[in-house]
């Protein structure tokens, strides 16, 4: 909660103003997503009433001074200890949705070591459908293809689809049909190649987001990084926002790909699961993941790792909102001074799937808000952004 009262930052996107997105999350996703979970899971009565119960809370209610169990239980003790009676609509939108997860993950008894229900994904289902899907196979049918590109074209073409995979997030789709893709809105690949390329043996660190389609492109860009320099891929450490991806999740993804019929595609989980055998690619994790925190406040280990390597990547909308500030930034504000603070290089790749924007040129700005002007929320606009 440590950036909460800055004056020097812009106010925090809360999740009360009607007719605003953080709202319709809480308003409109969320009475899906808990439906989903109902349709997929034969959750006994318990846990039925929890999920119905914590849908309520968040619409009518006020945080509980219980602090729900998991890991990180003194960062949840302090932070329950300050919200505790705060009405859910009076929350910080980032601290809100954060805080929902951890719930529903006590609500379906994720941490319990004594219940049937421990450690089951909840979006399992979810996930695995977008896993087997016809899209995901049209996907890695292009991904075959571009075996005959140029080295440079192809990897270009990599970077794009890992950015545009995150349009495939599963939280997004609760109730939007896939939205076509339209615009690079800022696009500094060239200074991702930059840094991948520039000298010494540090590593490429890619903070993954959602697994299916979009960690699949993922891992397809990890793997020509490879080709360059060492990668380490930071995931969850367990489910948290619809869809986020996990060890198990990366586990099922290489075996999708080793049992597709493209030779190519074969390959490429061959060389995937060698590197992570051999190291070349790190996988990691980290509890602050799953934090409500803004990169503002990285734990210094985690910081030193940024550090220490060539280009941090981080993916998608959530680690946009953790990386710039879930704030009422001016749109035009440039990118490298609110993100200023970061301990090295990083880039931003992300579908915009929320109010949150900075580094946009005021003239393209004008163009958007005019033409598009639902763009920062539909997930047809994408930006790649690089501090460096
Ligand atoms: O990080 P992702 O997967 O790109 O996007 C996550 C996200 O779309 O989900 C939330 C809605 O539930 C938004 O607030 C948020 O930005």
């Amino acid at each position: 909660m440590a950036d909460d009262q800055r004056p020097d930052l812009p106010p925090r996107i809360g999740i009360d103003r009607p007719g605003s997105f953080s709202r319709s999350v809480f308003h409109e996703r969320h009475p899906v997503l808990i439906a989903n979970l109902l349709a997929d899971f034969p959750y006994p009565p318990r846990i039925r009433e929890r999920l119905e119960a914590l849908l309520d809370e968040t619409l009518h209610g006020a945080v509980p001074a219980v602090v729900p169990p998991g890991p990180n239980l003194p960062f949840w003790e302090a932070e329950i200890a300050a919200r505790a009676g705060t009405p859910w609509s009076a929350l910080p939108y980032l601290w809100a949705e954060s805080y929902f997860y951890r719930r529903l993950l006590e609500a379906v008894e994720y941490f319990d070591a004594e219940s049937p229900w421990c450690g089951i994904d909840l979006f399992a289902p979810q996930k695995h459908a977008q896993l087997a899907g016809e899209e995901i196979q049209a996907d890695l049918d292009a991904y075959a293809e571009l075996a005959e590109k140029d080295p440079d074209e192809r990897r270009q073409a990599l970077l794009y689809a890992s950015l545009w995979g995150n349009q495939a997030d599963l939280g997004f789709r609760t109730d939007n049909d896939i939205a076509g893709q339209s615009d690079v809105v800022v696009d500094d690949s060239d200074a991702i190649w930059d840094l991948v390329d520039g000298p010494g043996e540090r590593p490429v660190i890619v903070v993954a987001d959602n697994a299916g389609r979009e960690l699949t492109a993922d891992l397809a860009l990890v793997d020509a990084i490879l080709e360059t320099t060492a990668v380490e891929l930071h995931l969850k450490p367990h489910p948290y926002f619809v869809s986020d991806a996990t060890g198990q999740d990366l586990l099922a993804t290489l075996d999708a790909l080793a049992a597709n019929a493209n030779k190519p595609v074969q390959a490429l989980g061959q060389r995937l699961r060698d590197a992570v055998r051999d190291e070349t690619l790190r996988v990691r994790t980290h509890g602050f993941y799953a934090l409500p925190s803004t990169y503002r406040h990285l734990p210094p280990a985690l910081a030193a790792d940024y550090a220490a390597a060539k280009l941090v990547i981080v993916k998608g909308d959530l680690n946009y909102r953790r990386l710039v500030g879930d704030r009422e930034w001016d749109p035009t504000a440039p990118f490298g001074e609110v993100v200023g603070y970061f301990p090295g290089e990083v880039a931003a790749l992300r579908t915009a799937k929320s109010d949150l924007a900075v580094g946009v040129p005021r003239a393209r700005l004008t163009v958007l808000d005019t033409a598009s002007p639902d763009w920062r929320i539909s997930g047809t606009h994408a930006m790649i952004q690089v501090l460096h």
